[in-house]
């Protein structure tokens, strides 16, 4: 039994799972995109589960074509969660909103909103955007990187201020002696940067965990300043153990400089299984997806990575002597040895892409068993401090990973069995924090 536990979030895109081919999956709900109830229900299932948080990545912009895909993105990711805050009662609700596009206020009050309603379970991923596609949702261009993460500073330390302009007693109720509030626990904020201002106060009081946790994703140098700065959780998207570690490191290095106690940052590696009696049933579910995914693209994309001009002629053939013997793993492209070690093992080219060597997060395509043995390795070899799962069909996913994958966490001793409390905070292991981090503000100051 370890005494170190994982921490689990589950991601939620568009409402089929993670493959833009789930949509088609036997016995989806067609409707998932828009049908609440859907949503609730893999929710519950996640809580059942003990799962710590749920995510909904986010970029607002509709960035895909959607003649065979069904969209990424989910239709509103706050309103979505406020629905999912009524209908459970533990699991942490986190979602994406840009820095850059919002105003502190709008953010700070939204958010603590989701935090009230949900009695402490709201995490935001503050994020900068990167996309000129969304940008232009906006009427402008994405700004220049250091103008973006020093927007986002603001933006982070404004929200946080506004979060903790009602001292955590201000709140009376005092029906005797007729006081609703104490006015003098509840004051502006008067923060001014270069790029946005707010006066304050929220009109809302605190939640049960004080104000919501702070997540944040990718972005190098910038974003990792911004992570060890604020963050209570990071999203990264690592490929092996040694780039995992290495980016935990960094991460953990960045705390340290903002005086930060590194365990106070937990990253959450993500994760792509596909669960399946067998691992052959796992490759046949990965082939039915991968019928709306374009193979000649996708065949020409993996020559690119072990080196070698292939083309979609070969998709149902695996490569020759001569083409393993010339192959060579790019060193641009971090998924590109494993990417060799299968197609080493005699797979076609169709089935080396249906093993998910070319997909966003690394894939384990298998068993129950086998998904669960990848945690371990990652988990036991620090590489991270819990994953972020991106289920590839959710309609059947949500149950196979908490029904099936779960159990053997725990039984391995590698997760909870129990929620540590109600809040998002408690279930994270994050340390109380109201208004801004002293640590950071002092820092500002000087
Ligand atoms: C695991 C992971 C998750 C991310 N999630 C989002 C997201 O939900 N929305 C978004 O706009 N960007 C997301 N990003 C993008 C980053 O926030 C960041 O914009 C990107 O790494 C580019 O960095 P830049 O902003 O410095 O150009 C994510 C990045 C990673 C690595």
């Amino acid at each position: 039994m370890t005494s170190r536990q994982m921490i689990l979030g589950m991601q939620f895109s568009g409402g089929y799972g993670a493959e833009p081919g789930a949509w088609r999956l036997p016995g989806a709900n067609l409707n998932s995109y828009t049908d609440m109830d859907q949503f609730v229900r893999y929710a519950q299932s996640a809580e059942r589960g003990k799962v710590q948080l749920l995510f909904i990545a986010d970029t607002p912009v509709l960035d895909m074509d959607l003649t065979h895909h069904a969209p990424r993105q989910a239709i509103d990711p706050m309103l979505l969660l406020t629905v999912l805050a009524r209908e459970t009662k533990r699991i942490g609700l986190v979602t994406t909103a840009s820095t850059t596009f919002n105003e502190p206020y709008n953010l700070a009050r939204q958010f603590k909103a989701l935090d009230v309603i949900s009695h402490g379970r709201a995490g935001w991923n503050a994020v900068t955007t990167s996309d000129p596609a969304a940008a232009a949702n906006f009427g402008s261009p994405v700004p220049p990187r250091a103008e973006k993460y020093e927007r986002a500073h603001e933006v982070i330390q404004i929200v946080q201020g506004l979060w903790g302009s009602w001292e955590k007693d201000a709140l009376l109720l005092d029906v005797e002696n007729k006081r609703y509030a104490d006015m003098g626990k509840i004051q502006p904020v008067n923060l001014q940067g270069r790029h946005v201002a707010s006066r304050g106060p929220l009109p809302i009081p605190p939640s049960a965990q004080g104000q919501p946790v702070i997540f944040q994703a990718g972005g190098g140098s910038y974003g990792l300043e911004i992570a060890g700065r604020y963050a209570s959780g990071v999203y990264a998207n690592p490929y092996t153990i040694e780039d995992a570690r290495a980016q935990r490191q960094a991460l953990r290095d960045a705390a340290k400089r903002a005086g930060r106690d590194p365990d106070e940052v937990k990253m959450l590696a993500g994760f792509m299984p596909t669960i399946a009696p067998s691992r052959q049933a796992a490759l046949e579910r990965r082939r039915f997806l991968d019928e709306v995914v374009d193979l000649d693209q996708r065949v020409r994309y993996l020559g690119a990575m072990i080196g070698l001009p292939l083309g979609p002629g070969q998709l149902d053939r695996p490569l020759t002597a001569d083409q393993l013997a010339d192959a060579v793993p790019s060193p641009h492209d971090p998924r590109s040895a494993r990417a060799l070690e299968v197609a080493r093992e005699g797979w076609t080219l169709r089935d080396v892409i249906a093993h998910g060597v070319i997909d966003y997060h690394p894939v384990v395509a298998g068993t129950a068993a086998d998904v669960a043995d990848h945690m371990q390795q990652w988990f036991e070899a620090a590489a991270c401090d819990g994953f972020s799962i991106a289920l590839d069909g959710f309609h059947d996913g949500f149950d196979a990973f908490v029904d099936q994958v779960i159990p053997i966490l725990q039984e391995r001793g590698l997760f909870h069995k129990e929620y540590e409390g109600p809040t998002l905070r408690e279930n994270l292991g994050a340390h109380e924090q109201y208004g801004l981090d002293p640590r950071v503000s002092q820092q500002d100051r000087s």
